[in-house]
């Protein structure tokens, strides 16, 4: 397995780089017959494309995918769903001063170290936020085959420098608001707090700055059991992708950190039976015990870093001249990844269990 495939029984491979031709993705192993509607999953691609709102980088792409194979008429074959999504809107010359003097917190110093100077600095290159975009299409496919079996997945801005959205309820989220974030420019459930959200990205680009915050994903439907002993587990599957998506830098489940700090009687989430089925009374695991669902929601939260590619001048090093310099980064960059990153954690979080689901067939 590379490390641009995902997947143990079906696989998505994604290709390409951001100032590339084109970037891409094969998702090997659907099963056939399964009908797709495309236009929900261009609905779903547009969530995440860049260019569209001042808190976004002003790189405009319409990240409309191309199939080249896998779907006669939106069924697919069984073979290998090839998606291509063209580069349109580079601007290559932004990273000429880029080339040998690394930028803080991106990937270009150890890259340049790796790949002997070889690598793509242009537009992140293939280490991009822009790689994202194929992992959306294959999500989005996912999640399609996810709904046929009742498994719904969404996510929302839980907070973006420090300001924080409302909260789901863990244990019977209101599935109608959070379908309705799916709709919005700024996926949050409380507007008010997305519009505070917003001003502290609008300042923070002011200052030649970025902000960063936190994602919450949910998931509701899923049957009991899945997932398996130590490495096999759904927290262990879910994380390994989800770090794959840039500026990751954290992942938690249910009460995650700050329930660590608790007594067992206060963060353990006692049985009960309604109807007839063994559920808890609140949801403190988030719906994984052992590394197995419970039936309970999933309910996890990645934390996303601040952008590192800001206007504001900043400390590096020439690596040819091997001297200190200061390094002013030009380029259009989002002043906060969060907002587009939603989908993606979406996508991810559906690649995974329907992955998992395919485990007992
Ligand atoms: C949707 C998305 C958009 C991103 N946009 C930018 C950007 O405009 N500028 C930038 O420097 N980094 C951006 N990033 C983050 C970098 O790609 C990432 O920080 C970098 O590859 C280093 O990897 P790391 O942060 O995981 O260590 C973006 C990430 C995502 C997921
Ligand atoms: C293009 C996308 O995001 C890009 C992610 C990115 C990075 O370093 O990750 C840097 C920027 O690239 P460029 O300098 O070419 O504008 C972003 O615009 C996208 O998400 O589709």
């Amino acid at each position: 397995m590379t490390s641009f495939e995902l997947g143990q029984n079906f696989t998505v491979q994604v290709f390409g780089q951001s100032h590339a031709d084109a970037i891409g993705a094969v998702v090997d192993g659907l099963p056939a017959g399964k009908r797709i509607d495309l236009d929900e999953v261009f609905r779903f691609m547009g969530r995440r494309a860049p260019g569209k709102n001042a808190f976004s980088t002003a790189r405009r792409e319409a990240d409309q995918p191309e199939v080249l194979s896998g779907l006669i008429d939106g069924v697919t074959t069984g073979a290998p769903v090839c998606a291509v999504i063209r580069n349109e809107n580079v601007r290559s010359g932004d990273y000429a001063n880029v080339l040998t003097v690394p930028r803080p917190g991106h990937a270009d110093f150890p890259a340049y170290v790796k790949y002997g100077g070889w690598n793509d600095v242009r537009g992140g290159g293939a280490f991009s936020g822009r790689m994202t975009a194929p992992l959306c299409f294959a999500g989005a496919l996912c999640l399609q085959l996810l709904r046929e079996r009742g498994i719904e997945v969404f996510a929302h801005i839980r907070s973006i420098a420090g300001i924080d959205d409302a909260v789901p309820d863990p244990c019977c989220p209101d599935l109608e608001a959070l379908r309705a974030v799916a709709q919005k420019e700024f996926p949050t459930l409380s507007d008010a707090a997305g519009q505070r959200m917003r001003s502290a990205i609008a300042q923070a680009r002011e200052e030649g700055d970025s902000v960063g915050g936190v994602i919450e994903c949910v998931a509701v439907g899923l049957p009991v059991g899945l997932g398996s002993h130590m490495f096999g587990g759904v927290e262990n599957r879910l994380s390994a992708a989800l770090f794959g998506i840039p500026a990751v830098k954290g992942v938690e489940f249910g009460s995650g950190f700050a329930g660590c700090g608790r007594r067992g009687s206060e963060n353990n989430d006692p049985f009960r039976l309604r109807e007839g089925r063994v559920v808890t009374t609140k949801n403190d695991h988030g719906g994984v015990l052992g590394g197995m669902t419970s039936g309970m929601p999933l309910v996890l939260r990645i934390g996303v870093k601040p952008t590192p590619s800001i206007a504001k001048p900043q400390q590096s090093v020439d690596l040819i001249a091997m001297e200190e310099t200061e390094l002013s980064i030009r380029g259009r960059h989002d002043p906060c990844i969060v907002p587009r990153a939603v989908p993606v954690a979406e996508a991810v979080t559906a690649i995974v269990l329907l992955d998992l689901l395919y485990d007992n067939n």
